[in-house]
């Protein structure tokens, strides 16, 4: 659900952007990388941009805030047409975020938040704050990061900055050009993780590019599948695409195991969890093995004083203890509520444990999941037609100039 109003971090609001006949023409070249797209982007979503090596995903993205200039066509932020405004202004109402975070590597991580702020004056107080702001919104505790150099940090952590800064004036659209393509798979999950639970507190206008369809299906609210020129081939939601590909062009881009990738559409917050049982940190080993034993489970979940797991004994592990030492076990599959049961699977095999531990926002416990109940949702999303309602669908063609309807949202 698109909010469209006062935010958590400020108080912009998300604007449409209108792609109208845009053509790009590279000088030398005997085709447009860009065929004349019409393309609709629905304030305050998540659109992501794919198809194959050079079909005109990035020259698209970037003629949005001019780092490219078209060679024809019209592109408008809400109503406004910013074909001819300054481009360094209007970059700096959109956010850019690329690989490895882009940021500067002589400066501070921030003084890389704070370029835009410090360029539209705001006073020092006032930056240091949206500096810390940001940094807990995507997960960096600001004492431990903000006087820190980029080579200081993992590739996360920098590609995290990259985010913090891409949002510093709390632009309304954001534009992402292969943001998460340079990280490990793990890390890759997080960072959509929590670009997710952002997007919910954020509610940006997002245009991201990507070559990975899984990453696509997951994080996009729509979906344009782009052949060679730019040329649409299918604009609509994640489910649709899966269930319904509009030509073999776009199955052949789906890939193998349409049905498996369907679990990237479901979370762990919509199936149910098991209850465990819970030990803390000093306490006898015994006394939690009896307990584990009365509710004949396998294992027990040691929490900390903010209910955040540390560990995972096993039966035998226990009886083997004295009393439960409170060293964390950074080998324990965890898995957030906003995951997607894509992950979670993943998450659980790797481990090979059969089941992961889910914890909320604010990483407490949860619950279990188990591998029964993600195959479980597999059978019953292969049962669920995904028709979604498409009378809001966006519009997207390559043939020419459409007739804008009603509003900027
Ligand atoms: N500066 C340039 N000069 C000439 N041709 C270019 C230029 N930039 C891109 N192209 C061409 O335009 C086409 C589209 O390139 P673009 O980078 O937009 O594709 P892409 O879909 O983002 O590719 P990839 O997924 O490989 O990054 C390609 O054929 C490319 O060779």
């Amino acid at each position: 659900m698109s909010k469209n109003s006062s935010t958590a971090t400020g108080t912009s609001v998300s604007s449409r952007i209108l792609l109208d006949a845009v053509t790009k023409h590279y000088p030398g070249q005997s085709k447009p990388a860009v065929d004349g797209i019409t393309l609709e982007i629905p304030a305050g979503k998540i659109v992501m941009l794919v198809g194959p090596s050079g079909c005109g995903k990035t020259t698209t993205l970037k003629m949005i805030n001019r780092l490219i200039e078209p060679t024809e066509g019209r592109i408008t932020l809400g109503d406004e047409d910013v074909t001819n405004i300054d481009g360094d202004q209007l970059r700096r109402r959109m956010g850019y975020v690329i690989q490895a975070g882009g940021l500067f590597p002589h400066m501070t991580v921030a003084a890389n938040i704070a370029i835009v702020p410090k360029m539209l004056g705001w006073s020092k107080e006032k930056i240091k704050n949206r500096v810390d702001e940001l940094l807990e919104l995507v997960s960096l505790e600001p004492a431990m990061y903000r006087d820190r150099y980029p080579r200081e940090l993992s590739g996360g952590q920098q590609q995290r900055v990259g985010v913090a800064r891409a949002l510093a004036a709390d632009p309304p659209v954001l534009l992402m050009d292969e943001p998460f393509g340079a990280v490990d798979p793990i890390t890759r999950q997080r960072l959509q993780d929590e670009l997710l639970r952002i997007q919910e507190e954020v509610q940006k206008t997002i245009v991201f590019v990507t070559h990975d369809f899984d990453e696509a299906v997951k994080l996009g609210d729509w979906i344009v599948v782009f052949s060679e020129g730019a040329h649409i081939v299918q604009y609509d939601t994640p489910e649709r695409i899966l269930n319904e590909p509009a030509s073999s062009f776009v199955e052949d881009f789906i890939g193998a195991g349409a049905g498996l990738k369907q679990l990237t559409l479901n979370r762990v917050r919509d199936v149910e969890l098991a209850e465990a049982v819970t030990g803390s940190p000093g306490e006898m080993a015994q006394d939690v093995l009896a307990r584990v034993k009365e509710a004949g489970d396998g294992h027990a979940v040691i929490l900390d004083e903010n209910r955040r797991p540390l560990s995972w004994p096993s039966r035998r592990q226990l009886s083997r203890l004295e009393t439960i030492p409170a060293t964390p076990d950074a080998a324990i599959p965890l898995v957030t509520q906003g995951s997607t049961l894509s992950d979670a699977l993943d998450t659980m095999l790797v481990s090979s444990a059969g089941a992961a531990l889910v914890t909320d926002r604010r990483r407490s416990f949860v619950g279990v999941i188990t591998v029964e109940v993600v195959m479980e949702a597999i059978t019953r999303s292969r049962k669920a037609s995904a028709m979604a309602n498409d009378n809001d669908s966006p519009v997207g063609t390559n043939t020419g100039t459409i007739e804008v309807q009603g509003g900027t949202t």
